[in-house]
């Protein structure tokens, strides 16, 4: 049986009356196991600051419980929850040294002195401050007080460990090696956190899963790899990913056992029939209207296939991204190699059933991923 050690169930938040105020996170349903690291990823606005202050205490739950660690705590104020949380303007405490705002919480629970020391030691390494332990948080820069908030946060022993864009402040390399460290820093001691963020490379390189939240609903809550591989809906589908997924409305047929989708602009990329398990074909052929997506990484260039001109063509240095008019839109396609194409160029490209996902377009919500049924 899994631990869970935070269940959030059925939970909405309303600013204002509820009801009427605004309906910022909307019932939610989450479990995080213990040990679990979890990135809350979504658009500036879709409610994942107020899930995590709503975990926290600093926000009211306005429906809907929370327990944690086996205890219902949505009632409970902050510092009765056992949560430790480092977020941008949690201000560190100005008139005490970088050191001792991260040694804070352990001294306050007395621990001995000599596992103080190791402790801070240890977190301040991880994060590269060893060297301003002893100034004051006023004079080190911002990047600096949010490694200390941080070193702060991630060197009590809480049940859970919520982290609010951690890295925010700072530069891409070093934000890529403490990655790294902070994901080890967690696992080597078991602790369970939620992170909040808007950066999918971090979501993905931190995260055992990923609840992707949009206009306040929790849209999918899976492992990096099932997110990429089976979207659940059209949102998540185009929202993770980098290039985003290249989407196509298209109408399904059948004819002289093929499959048709009929794309716009007369386009027509026809499959045998059984390219698709017969629940596939039937689901789509049901609805005949669709959306189909695909990763620009599943793109291939070659004989056969559609028709496409180049309307761009970019070198980023280790991939090339080529866009191409298609459909009465555009295709996306992602190249390990320099690719010798000028704009106008005219190419072909096929999309294998296999990379295919289908979604219903009224709802949005995955209808196949490749060969088998969402
Ligand atoms: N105190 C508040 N009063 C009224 N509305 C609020 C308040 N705080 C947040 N909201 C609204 O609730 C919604 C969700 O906000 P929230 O801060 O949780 O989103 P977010 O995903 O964390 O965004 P960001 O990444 O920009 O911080 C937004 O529409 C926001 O304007």
């Amino acid at each position: 049986m899994t631990d869970i050690m935070l269940n959030i169930e059925n939970v909405d938040k309303f600013y204002g009356p509820v009801g009427v105020g605004v309906h910022a996170v909307k019932g939610i349903d989450m479990q995080v196991a213990r040990g679990e690291i979890i990135a809350l990823l979504g658009s500036s606005g879709c409610g994942k600051t107020s899930t995590l202050r709503m975990v926290a205490g600093f926000e009211a739950v306005s429906r809907g419980r929370i327990h944690l660690a086996g205890r219902e705590v949505h009632m409970l104020p902050p510092v009765k929850r056992n949560v430790a949380m480092a977020f941008e303007g949690y201000s560190l405490y100005p008139t005490v040294t970088v050191r001792d705002n991260i040694a804070f919480a352990l001294k306050a629970a007395r621990l001995p002195q000599s596992e103080v020391e190791s402790r801070v030691r240890d977190v301040a390494q991880m994060l590269e401050i060893t060297d301003i332990l002893d100034r004051f948080p006023t004079s080190v820069s911002g990047g600096q007080q949010q490694r200390a908030s941080l070193a702060r946060a991630l060197i009590r022993d809480a049940d859970l460990h919520l982290l609010d864009e951690p890295m925010g402040q700072l530069e891409p390399q070093l934000r890529t090696l403490l990655r790294g460290r902070i994901k080890h820093f967690i696992k080597e001691r078991g602790l369970t956190a939620i992170l909040v963020t808007h950066d999918q490379t971090e979501a993905n390189a931190l995260a055992d899963r990923i609840a992707v939240m949009e206009d306040g609903v929790l849209q999918q809550y899976a492992s990096p790899a099932e997110i990429k591989e089976r979207p659940a809906n059209l949102f998540t589908g185009t929202f993770v990913g980098e290039p985003p997924m290249n989407v196509f409305p298209a109408s399904a047929s059948v004819s002289a056992g093929e499959i048709l989708l009929n794309l716009a602009g007369g386009l027509v990329l026809r499959y045998p029939e059984a390219e698709f398990a017969p629940e596939v074909r039937q689901s789509i052929l049901s609805r005949g209207d669709v959306v189909i997506g695909v990763r620009p990484y599943a793109v291939h260039r070659g004989e056969g296939g559609a028709e496409a001109q180049v309307v761009a063509n970019q070198w980023l240095g280790d991939q090339t991204h080529i866009a191409a008019a298609f459909a009465e839109s555009t295709v996306v396609l992602v190249e390990h190699d320099r690719a010798r194409l000028s704009e106008g160029d005219r190419i072909r490209i096929a999309l294998k059933p296999d990379d295919l996902h289908v979604f219903d377009p009224d709802s949005g919500m995955a209808i196949s991923h490749g060969r088998g049924l969402a």
